[in-house]
């Protein structure tokens, strides 16, 4: 494991790694998640006394979504409850003014990261360590903490280059996700594990099957990725109507893949039963998967009786893991599958964990409340990755970083 804030000496000047990459619309920072949680981390250090620089991302060089942290700086403290100050600055002489000048307790909040070019080509620790903006800003700190676990699997500079030069700690939300996370391959469970896969990415899906069939007893899919793996059953769906792109290509793509896992693991998959459309008058309609001979609608959702049997599994369970939405909930018609899962899940006391960056905005979309999960993760990228097993940067280096102490 890795150190945590609890290890901290008294009155520390921190650097401290946020991921506040958030939507951006129409210019304006949208709210969200990620201000709450990093905010209980930066308020605590601050009533700590230690002095606390955040650096953070937003978008990427020639997206919209590419913009100053300056907005952030305002909802961030909102969220803390103290006044985060911000320089439009990464590393230069205004950024290293800023920073002398804090007192203990104090916030500031530099420009973001991605503005400087050392930060964003994919570099092993090393070399990021000897860069010019590693080494313009660890001199300032006595310490680094590491709350970023949604940005893990990057090697950027501001991730895995301090670990190298500065003490290195994690956060209260790299703690939290880690344990979260790798639960799934790490804790005992004495019932079945279910997890729930859908979304619109067939590759994540596969990809959370493959690595771990043998930890899960069954896998309950909806969203795009379970209409295709009906399509692999022999339904006939699973396919663009008109001019649509979420099918066919990831069907050419992933076919047999799909057609394997199904083969190789159908004992523990569950397939929608049911799916819902929208019909001619607008409202929401469903339809028997045995009763389909050719798909003529778009299907948002998954149906009732699906929901049902998912909801049966899912009191059945001793954990269950989510990743990716049953059908489109951002519109009400179409939220009932993933929902109604999430309903379920709420109300039993097994071990839940909720991950994906859009799946987890249905909770608060349709009022659910948090703490009735075991935990909301609030990565998407980073969140695949740990529940396939596969190595986060960021985090392997606060290991060894104590490895090293
Ligand atoms: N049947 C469907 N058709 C189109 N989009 C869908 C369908 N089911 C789910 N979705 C979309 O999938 C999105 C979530 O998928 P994804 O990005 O893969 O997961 P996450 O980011 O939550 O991990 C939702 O925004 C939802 O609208
Ligand atoms: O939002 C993030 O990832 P996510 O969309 O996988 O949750 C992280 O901030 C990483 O951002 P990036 O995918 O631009 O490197």
């Amino acid at each position: 494991m890795f150190r945590t804030i609890d290890d901290l000496p008294a009155e520390q000047r921190l650097l401290v790694r946020l991921d506040l990459n958030s939507p951006v619309e129409d210019g304006e920072v949208q709210d969200n998640r990620r201000f709450s949680r990093h905010a209980r981390t930066v308020r605590e250090l601050a009533e700590a006394d230690h002095r606390v620089v955040c650096l953070a991302h937003q978008g990427r060089p020639g997206r919209d979504t590419f913009v100053s942290l300056s907005q952030h700086a305002e909802v961030l403290s909102e969220h803390v409850g103290r006044e985060v100050e911000f320089v439009a600055d990464t590393h230069g002489e205004e950024a290293q003014a800023a920073i002398e000048e804090l007192e203990p307790g104090e916030i500031l909040l530099l420009e973001n990261v991605r503005m400087c070019e050392d930060e964003l080509p994919e570099k092993d620790p090393e070399t990021h360590a000897t860069s010019e903006f590693v080494e313009a800003l660890a001199p300032r700190f006595d310490a680094y903490v590491n709350d970023a676990y949604s940005a893990a699997h990057r090697k950027h500079a501001s991730l895995v280059g301090f670990p190298l030069v500065l003490p290195a700690y994690a956060g209260r939300v790299m703690e939290s996700e880690y344990e979260a996370n790798t639960a799934i391959a790490t804790r005992e469970f004495t019932g079945p594990v279910t997890m729930v896969v859908g979304g619109t990415k067939a590759t994540d899906v596969i990809g959370v099957m493959d690595a771990l069939d043998d930890r899960v007893d069954r896998f309950c899919l909806g969203g795009v990725a379970g209409e295709l793996f009906l399509r692999a059953a022999g339904h006939d769906v699973g396919y663009d109507l008109d001019d649509g792109d979420l099918y066919d290509d990831q069907w050419a793509d992933n076919r047999e893949t799909i057609q394997r896992v199904l083969a190789e693991k159908g004992d523990q998959i569950t397939l929608a039963v049911d799916l819902a459309y929208a019909a001619d008058d607008g409202e929401r309609a469903e339809v028997p998967v045995d009763e389909i001979d050719e798909k003529t609608e778009e299907f948002l959702d998954v149906g009732a009786e699906t929901v049902d049997r998912y909801g049966e599994l899912i009191r059945e369970s001793d954990a269950v893991f989510v990743k990716g939405a049953l059908g489109v909930f951002e519109d009400e018609r179409f939220a009932d599958g993933t929902v109604g899962v999430l309903e379920a899940i709420a109300e039993t006391d097994c071990f839940s964990v909720v991950g994906g960056g859009d799946t987890s905005r249905a909770i608060e979309l349709y009022g659910l409340d948090e703490d009735d999960f075991s935990h909301v993760s609030i990565a998407g990228g980073a969140y695949i990755r740990a529940l396939t097993g596969e190595p986060l940067p960021a985090v392997e280096l606060l290991q060894s970083a104590r490895n090293r102490e």
